[in-house]
């Protein structure tokens, strides 16, 4: 089994690729084991190196270090190649993909990592790329093309950034006109109309440094769960974001005339104006956008201490 590191130098606040390497130097002799370790040199690197490390017919463990950025270029380079299992060191500055599964520490935990099991997880293929944890139209994915930039200010943490552009958002064009189809495993299709503040599609439960909004989703089901906000009155606005942040928002009163929650295989939403699209933290400006459940797409390492995340009692 070959063990493949790809660390992201520019991820969160400092370099820690010095320390990082020393740690896995360490663990993998204790095991007799060389690993092979990359840097990555600019945007898109990363991806270029997991596919070329899950290319070879080999058995590989390729692990992402860095932030949600990292993981989506190497998830993206490995993903539908069954002999290569990807895990995650997180090391960014939000980090929010491997809060679906635990805790934060225990990733980081190089030992928790090779003792690790391989569990088979769905992704998401939107016209652009695929993507992994949570893609989303609309007012969030604003706040969070404007909050790259906040997050690598000194002293600014990715949920202080979130906060920060959320604010500078709310002082802009809040809500858009939308037509949104959704398609159900079953066959059937539904559509909705409105101005909705966004529309968001989650595998994953996390997104911008803190925010659960897709609280009930499951990774590994074969279905994406749909969360859509209506435009509300500007004065309602502060009582609803903690909830919304804390994952309240599929069963808090406060948002019973504002949400649209679905659980399917495919969404298409169709903007009246350019909105942004948001992939994993990756923004581009589009009229349309369309997001399919890929069943399966990824072999991911579950470190020890770590759980596949389940349907939570009573959601439904
Ligand atoms: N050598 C490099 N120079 C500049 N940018 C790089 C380099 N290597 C990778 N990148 C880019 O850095 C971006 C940010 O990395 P990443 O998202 O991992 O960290 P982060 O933004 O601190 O964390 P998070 O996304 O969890 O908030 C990635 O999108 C990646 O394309």
């Amino acid at each position: 089994m070959r063990n493949v590191y790809i660390i992201n130098p520019k991820a969160g606040k400092h370099d820690h690729t010095v320390q990082f390497m020393e740690r896995i130097r360490a663990v993998h002799a204790t095991h007799e084991e060389e690993p092979e370790i990359y840097l990555t040199q600019r945007a898109g690197h990363g991806e270029e190196l997991a596919r070329a490390a899950a290319e070879k017919d080999d058995a590989v463990r390729i692990w992402a270090v860095g932030g949600d950025g990292t993981v989506l270029e190497v998830v993206r380079g490995a993903e539908f190649h069954k002999n290569a299992a990807v895990g995650v060191y997180p090391c960014g500055s939000g980090n929010d993909f491997v809060r679906s599964f635990g805790k934060r520490e225990v990733f980081l935990n190089p030992e928790n990592q090779l003792a690790g099991k391989t569990v088979s997880i769905d992704m998401i293929r939107t016209q652009h790329g695929d993507a992994v944890n949570i893609c989303s139209v609309g007012f969030d994915a604003k706040v969070a093309a404007e909050m790259n930039y906040y997050k690598h200010l000194p002293f600014v943490s990715g949920e202080l950034a979130y906060t920060i552009s959320l604010a500078k958002c709310f002082l802009g064009h809040l809500a858009d006109k939308m037509t949104v189809m959704f398609y159900y495993a079953d066959g059937t299709k539904e559509t909705v109309t409105g101005e909705f503040l966004f529309t968001l599609a989650g595998n994953g439960r996390w997104y911008g440094g803190g925010y659960c909004g897709a609280p009930n989703s499951v990774i590994d089901d074969g279905l994406l769960d749909f969360v859509l906000i209506r435009k509300p009155a500007y004065s309602r606005i502060p009582g609803l974001v903690p909830k919304y942040k804390r994952g309240e928002h599929l069963s808090n009163p406060a948002f019973s005339d504002l949400l649209v929650y679905r659980r399917g295989v495919k969404i298409e939403i169709q903007s009246e104006n350019e909105v942004v699209s948001n992939m994993d933290g990756l923004c581009i400006k589009v009229k349309s956008e369309e997001y399919n459940i890929l069943p399966h797409a990824l072999n991911f390492i579950l470190p020890r201490g770590a759980a596949l995340p389940k349907e939570p009692k009573n959601a439904r």
